[in-house]
């Protein structure tokens, strides 16, 4: 028996046409290298592993770890047994495919933590709260568009793939979840400078939402240079598309 951790946003998926679902929309390959955030009980490791012949699984929870190690081999399973925030996944290798059922409290920071290994990445499949999924897929004008939209439709190929109401997970969770695969983009079209100034520029545009670009980018653009570039500087960042804030991006300086 495990008691389900709260501060570990322990919520363990049950419902075996969820978890059937989730497995097929991976499709592993035996010889992919497949790494899984939070394996739990095992629900989504048992039917990966049963696809490949090896995973890599990285789980914060100790009691989780040693259950882990008892139920299977090291040929099977590589436990990295640390927190997968401050874990550094380009350390297994690469063309990774990352999957999880994520633990909801932490998804956002792990999201952006994730984002700077997509050069090791192939793919994500992630379980995550229905709200963040709108978020990350929401299109300018949409009051869900922000910062997350942004900075991972730059840099990802977003599907959202299938719903999954409370009652797949137990204990069930007071929210709506969601499945999405991310694919990393070859090119996304700016150079290492300018995407280094694309997330101070979009943190700060969506600092405060209800203020005008001519405001809120004062540091870097006048008026005139925002008009120049195609952008009404009295326009807000929720109804500025990504690649407006790439253009942005290439121009300041
Ligand atoms: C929502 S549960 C999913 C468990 C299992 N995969 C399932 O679908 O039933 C989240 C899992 O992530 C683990 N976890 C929570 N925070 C973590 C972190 N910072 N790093 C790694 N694993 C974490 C939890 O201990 C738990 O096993």
């Amino acid at each position: 028996m495990h008691t389900p951790r709260k501060r570990f946003g322990q919520h363990f998926l049950v419902d075996h046409s969820i978890i059937d679902a989730i497995v097929r929309d991976i499709y592993p390959r035996p010889g992919e290298r497949v790494v899984e955030i939070g394996p739990g009980l095992a629900a989504l490791t048992q039917p990966l592993l049963a696809r490949l012949h090896h995973l890599d699984v990285v789980e914060i929870d100790r009691d989780i770890v040693a259950r882990l190690q008892k139920q299977y081999s090291p040929d099977q399973l590589t436990i990295h047994a640390t927190d997968a925030l401050r874990f550094d996944f380009s350390s297994i290798g690469s063309d990774l495919r990352v999957v999880g059922n994520l633990p909801y409290n932490i998804s956002s920071p792990l999201l952006f933590h994730l984002a700077q290994y997509r050069h090791a990445i192939r793919d994500m499949h992630f379980m995550l709260q229905k709200e963040v999924v709108d978020r990350m897929v929401a299109e300018p004008g949409s009051s869900d568009y922000g910062r997350l939209s942004v900075m991972l439709q730059y840099q990802f190929h977003l599907e959202w793939l299938l719903d999954v109401p409370p009652e797949s997970f137990d204990p069930p969770p007071k929210v709506d979840s969601a499945v999405v695969r991310l694919i990393p983009k070859t090119d996304t079209g700016l150079d290492a400078a300018s995407e280094a100034r694309l997330g101070p520029l979009v943190t700060a545009a969506f600092a405060q939402r209800r203020k005008t670009v001519r405001n809120t980018l004062s540091q870097w653009f006048d008026e005139a240079t925002l008009r120049d570039l195609g952008v009404d500087p009295g326009a807000r960042a929720e109804t500025l598309s990504v690649a407006t804030f790439c253009r942005l991006a290439q121009a300041a300086t």
